[in-house]
């Protein structure tokens, strides 16, 4: 008798179409046979005309007849009503142990994964490993010792001693579902951690949790039959399949059949929980590739200009400074953004973009902190709100786009569900009126085929699409500002000019400010108004686009501007993005 399991692979489960288990033969059996067995448990008093302990010495050992379907015992009590009402207590023990496991390894490990690198992670990963470190056997009979031989209480301890695989499974699940992009996109939106792990995290380490409880469920059968066996979980002459097995080795030298029905019901019923296990685990499918492009869409300086708010700003970073430790990450960084603005954050890898954008939604990565200045949005210093506070901010007034669309969405929910979301989360609408604005969000990132996008999940998507479905989320929220980190990076080129230009019409529409980061001057010339150059986490340059690229007032502009493909350097670094388009 062992626990040393191996947690089942813990695949992210994929909730799709394909994604349900393949109807088999074997499948079809395995089911059936469990169906049997928990009707014939639940319902032996109906189905039996025999008491499981009544003795009927007159007919022991006996073969099938019509009267005993299965043969009598030893003591002559019928064989059939014996598995049938012992089937109770085996499959009951079973369940409490795969219960107990359930209840104490799944949410602990979770929130371990969730919070990974946390004092909580830290303390359970010591006492998992106590747990394991245990000698189950030993555990068990002195626990039994103690309080008896009760199968339930047996099934208990099992349960808690095989717990550490649940928590192994639900810690390393979550740990790596938590470092997906849609989860940092649930939490922009401005989602609980606890919402966040019940629907993002739980749906997405469901599969090998499911493949995990059938192997405990086997496995809880086998040891309550060994400890039966021993006559230390459910003692004579209360029925059980254990119990069933060990009589019959008592007589099998005389009769022989004794053992097969009780053997075969505990092989049965073990062979079609594994049987379902696989079912599970095949159905679990791999990961989607996604497929990446390289971009360099050039086309035309807007023309239309974006209808900029000229009363004031809306965002205001005044002196903004941030560190890892000693380490200066950005260095005075002051801007104003007016209402229906497109700033561009330009500049080189690990200029200081993305923190710049980060620090705007307070989601800076752990360790990075904000050491001076202030984040002022529309009167509220975004540094010193507290955290309840600043989750209504996020999502809600502040939006936010990642550079991989495909993994800022969540595998395991359709389109419509995960727009939904948003919806109910930042909006009071109900049930019908959410779906048509569902609807509504989709056409207006200009999805052609709206019903199906809306039905189809992640990977159903092209990279497009799926950047289109992000945007829409973002939007669902009705911002004033959203934030835009490489939206065009990770997609086709065919498709980065239709994103950007869909970016550009939204933010006019809506008269909504956006703060596109970018290392690529093409978009910076295709939506932005204004434009930061960055450079070793500090501005070097702030300015109007046609300005920026006309007159560069900085030497390391011009020199980026000069080393762009798209860029025929002249004295001044001249733009020749709308001759190049016109011959596209
Ligand atoms: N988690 C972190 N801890 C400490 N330093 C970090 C962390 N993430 C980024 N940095 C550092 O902060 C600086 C700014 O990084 P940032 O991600 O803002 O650059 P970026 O301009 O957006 O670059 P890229 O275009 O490559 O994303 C870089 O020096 C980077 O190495």
């Amino acid at each position: 008798m062992s626990t040393a399991l191996s947690p089942a692979p813990a695949v992210p489960t994929v909730r799709t179409r394909r994604a349900r288990p393949r109807i088999s033969v074997p499948l079809v059996l395995a089911l059936l046979w469990i169906a049997i067995v928990v009707i014939g448990a639940i319902a032996a008093p109906l189905l039996t005309p025999y008491d499981p302990v009544k003795q009927d010495l007159a007919n022991t050992l006996a073969l099938p007849t019509a009267s005993h379907p299965l043969g009598t015992d030893g003591l002559g009590r019928d064989i059939l009503s014996r598995l049938l009402h012992g089937g109770q207590v085996s499959l009951l023990g079973a369940l409490l142990a795969l219960v107990v496991a359930f209840v104490i390894g799944v949410p602990a490990g979770l929130t371990a994964g969730y919070f990974r690198g946390g004092r909580w992670d830290a303390i359970s990963a010591r006492i998992i490993d106590l747990l394991q470190s245990v000698p189950v056997i030993v555990i068990l009979l002195t626990i039994l010792a103690v309080t008896g031989k009760n199968v339930y209480t047996a099934m208990a301890v099992f349960g808690l001693i095989v717990s550490p695989v649940f928590f192994r499974l639900a810690r390393d699940g979550a740990a790596a579902t938590s470092a997906e992009l849609y989860v940092d996109a649930a939490k922009v939106y401005g989602l609980r951690s606890p919402r966040i792990i019940a629907r993002h995290v739980l749906p997405n380490v469901r599969n090998p949790l499911i493949v995990q409880a059938t192997i405990v469920l086997s496995l809880a059968l086998l040891t309550q039959a060994g400890l039966s066996y021993l006559g230390l979980a459910s003692p004579p002459p209360a029925p059980s399949w254990g119990g069933s097995v060990a009589d019959a080795n008592t007589y099998i030298n005389q009769q022989p059949w004794m053992l097969v029905p009780s053997g075969l019901v505990l092989v049965l019923t073990i062979l079609a929980f594994t049987v379902v296990g696989d079912a599970v685990r095949d159905a679990i499918p791999g990961n989607a590739g996604t497929g990446r492009g390289v971009m360099v869409a050039r086309t035309p300086l807007p023309a239309d200009a974006t209808p900029v708010d000229q009363r004031g700003s809306m965002l205001s970073v005044v002196g903004l400074s941030a560190a890892a430790g000693e380490t200066p990450l950005l260095t005075d960084v002051s801007f104003e953004l007016r209402r229906g603005e497109i700033l561009a954050l330009v500049g080189e890898s690990g200029s200081g973009k993305t923190m710049t954008a980060m620090s705007i939604i307070g989601l800076l990565p752990t360790g990075v902190e904000a050491t001076a200045g202030r984040i002022v949005l529309d009167g509220d210093d975004l540094l010193t709100l507290p955290e309840s506070e600043l989750r209504h901010v996020r999502g809600r007034r502040i939006a936010y786009i990642g550079q991989e669309p495909m993994v800022s969405l969540d595998p395991a929910f359709s389109v419509a569900h995960q727009i939904d979301e948003s919806l109910r989360l930042h909006r009071t609408l109900d049930r019908r009126a959410r779906r048509d604005e569902v609807r509504r969000l989709l056409a207006q990132v200009k999805i052609a085929d709206v019903e199906r996008v809306a039905r189809s999940f992640p990977h159903e998507l092209s990279g497009g699409m799926a950047q289109r479905v992000c945007i829409a989320m973002a939007l669902a929220a009705e911002p004033e500002l959203l934030i835009a980190d490489e939206p065009t990076t990770a997609l086709d080129v065919t498709v980065q000019a239709d994103i950007l230009e869909l970016l550009r019409e939204l933010c006019r529409e809506r008269t909504m400010a956006m703060i596109i980061v970018t290392h690529d001057f093409g978009v910076v010339a295709d939506v932005a108004d204004r434009a930061i150059v960055m450079l070793h986490g500090r501005i070097i340059e702030n300015a109007a686009v046609e300005e920026l690229f006309d007159r560069p007032s900085h030497e390391y502009t011009a020199g980026l501007l000069a080393a762009n493909p798209a860029m025929r350097g002249d004295e001044h670094a001249v733009w020749y993005a709308d001759e190049e388009a016109s011959t596209r």
